[in-house]
């Protein structure tokens, strides 16, 4: 079985995300529990039954995630940040490494950083350095890039995500990935190459923004997981405002390292996919690069520790050139920064202008509510599946389109977020649209969800007239009721001479019925609701016709 799964796998062409996952086995687990095993061919000898034993791989992922810090300006001068600016306007005389220029430390930068680690649950650490990493490229002006290597903002922390696992993915588990440190650093410059005049050109617009490196412990074990950990690092940065975190923005980079290695043995070589810029690619260059390195150990070859990048064209990863090998960044204490010194309300020096400190316990008393906290509290607060809690967050602008409609509507909230997930966000990704961008605002789809709940309109009549405010005219629910002639019938006399009609033309159903198939019935209630538009009171109806009926 296990050997039949693997031959699929090294098979397929391209690994679809979730079949390495679907392998492994056991819940949230610290690296010392090593992670699930994924089947393999390797040959260990015959068992006593004479079958070929196989050993399962087991793959290892971890993480370094280069978030942009939103800041009006960059992390060492005072040069603007802005996405898509011309070429070469944003960039300060330091950014362009002039001589004689000097950082001057972004306390936003800091702060943002501090913010970060407290909601990832790391140690601030009091004291942290600064450092030069060399390396030569045409889009780093200095030749090195001021980082955190020796002491950074925060160390030791934990980020806990929940993904959707089982054969139908309908059971949510939630796992931790320790967080090892969280480094202030600078962002380099972009290359811009010109294929028809063989030119590359420097554009220093984004050299020296200020990034937040997240550097994840290797405790995952497939592209799913490090997918759902990245969504939720996502939105906790957004949370707090610490980064928008808009991937497409290139403001959240993930470089993805993968080994994998026999159970029980040491960890194997990892290889470093670079600067990958979504979620969905992410899970496939990591699936991808799992089966790449078994295929390559099975067949005899070795891996080598390169940087690789992902073509998500071909769904495969590729070496990079410019980066072979292992690289010496001669590291060296930055000498233009003194250590960065924070404090708390215990060590807030007296008298001290609080401009000039960063007070890690200020901070900390400020955190807003973590995504995690939210979600609690929505299925708390409404009494609305975990799942759906899930789903009001990850889409952007959801939750509040959620809790807008619940105010302004008597529906209970559980059966509103029917009507938002179901039909509202169904329509929204069948568009191509944003929650930002609905046609229909929160507060008229509540006078709608109001007009179905006073029994003004049925739910398919309700439908009808959401159909009508997508095409956002302006017209109120109500109006287009009125407009429509969408409101409900209840009128008995009316509604006993539709059913009477309906049954008189439909003899072979009525049979069927009352020879004791109730099924039927429904039947019968749609072809009312047909003649009627959907307007007859569905529960007048079926008491009508089970009344005809029984006679
Ligand atoms: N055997 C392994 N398999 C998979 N991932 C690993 C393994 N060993 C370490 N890692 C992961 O590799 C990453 C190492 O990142 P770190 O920033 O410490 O070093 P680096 O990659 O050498 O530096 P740089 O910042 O220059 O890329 C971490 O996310 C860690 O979890
Ligand atoms: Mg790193
Ligand atoms: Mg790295």
């Amino acid at each position: 079985m296990a050997a039949s799964i693997l031959r699929r796998s090294l098979l397929a062409p391209r690994c679809r995300a979730g079949d390495v996952a679907a392998l492994h086995s056991g819940p949230s687990r610290r690296r010392a529990q090593a992670p699930g095993p994924i089947a393999s061919g390797r040959r260990m000898g015959k068992s006593p039954a004479g079958e070929r034993s196989v050993a399962p791989w087991v793959a290892v992922v971890g993480l370094e995630i280069h978030a942009q810090i939103s800041s009006n300006s960059k992390l060492f001068s005072g040069s603007q940040v802005q996405f898509a600016a011309p070429p070469n306007s944003l960039v300060s005389f330091f950014d362009a490494s002039l001589p004689g220029t000097l950082p001057a430390l972004n306390r936003r930068c800091v702060e943002a950083a501090v913010m970060t680690g407290l909601a990832l649950n790391c140690s601030i650490n009091k004291k942290s350095l600064f450092d030069r990493k060399h390396y030569f490229y045409a889009d780093l002006p200095a030749g090195y890039q001021i980082t955190q290597q020796r002491l950074p903002v925060a160390v030791n922390g934990s980020l806990s995500y929940s993904l959707c696992v089982g054969g139908k993915k309908n059971q949510m588990v939630t796992r931790t990935v320790r967080i090892k440190q969280i480094q202030l650093e600078q962002d380099s410059g972009k290359s811009l190459h010109d294929d028809t005049r063989s030119q590359t050109l420097i554009d220093l617009n984004r050299a020296g923004v200020g990034l937040m490196e997240v550097v994840m412990e290797p405790d995952m074990s497939s592209g799913e997981e490090a997918a759902a950990a990245v969504r939720e690092l996502q939105l906790i940065l957004q949370t707090l405002g610490s980064s928008q975190a808009i991937m497409a923005e290139g403001q959240l980079r993930v470089d993805a390292n993968v080994s994998v290695h026999h159970p029980g043995e040491a960890l194997g070589v990892r290889t470093e996919v670079k600067n990958i810029n979504s979620a969905r690619f992410l899970a496939r260059a990591i699936d991808y690069e799992i089966q790449r390195q078994i295929k390559e150990l099975e067949n005899g070859g070795t891996v080598i520790n390169e940087t690789r990048a992902f073509d998500y064209k071909l769904g495969c990863t590729i070496p990079m050139r410019d980066k072979e090998g292992k690289q010496d960044y001669r590291f060296m204490p930055e000498p233009n920064l003194p250590p960065l010194i924070l404090c708390d309300n215990k060590s807030l020096p007296a008298n001290t202008n609080h401009q000039h400190v960063v007070n890690i316990d200020w901070i900390r008393e400020r955190l807003p509510d973590l995504p995690s906290v939210r979600r609690v509290k929505l299925v708390e607060q409404y009494g609305i599946l975990p799942e759906h809690s899930f789903t009001l967050l990850n889409e952007d602008g959801l939750m509040e389109f959620f809790e807008n409609v619940v105010r302004q509507t008597q529906m209970n909230p559980k059966k509103v977020i029917g009507w938002i997930l179901n039909v509202m966000l169904g329509y929204l990704k069948q568009h191509n649209l944003t929650v930002q961008e609905s046609p229909v605002s929160s507060l008229f789809l509540a006078d709608l969800l109001n007009l179905l709940e006073r029994g003004t309109i049925s739910s398919s009549a309700a439908k009808q007239v959401l159909e009508e405010l997508w095409k956002a005219e302006g017209k109120t629910p109500l109006q287009i009721v009125e407009e429509k002639k969408l409101e409900l019938i209840q009128d008995q006399q009316e509604l006993e001479q539709i059913c009477q009609a309906v049954v008189e033309g439909h003899q072979e159903e009525v049979m069927e019925i009352k020879k004791g198939n109730p099924k039927v019935l429904n039947k019968l209630i749609g072809l009312v609701q047909r003649t009627t538009r959907g307007r007859a009171d569905p529960v007048l109806v079926k008491q009508i016709l089970e009344k005809r009926l029984s006679q």
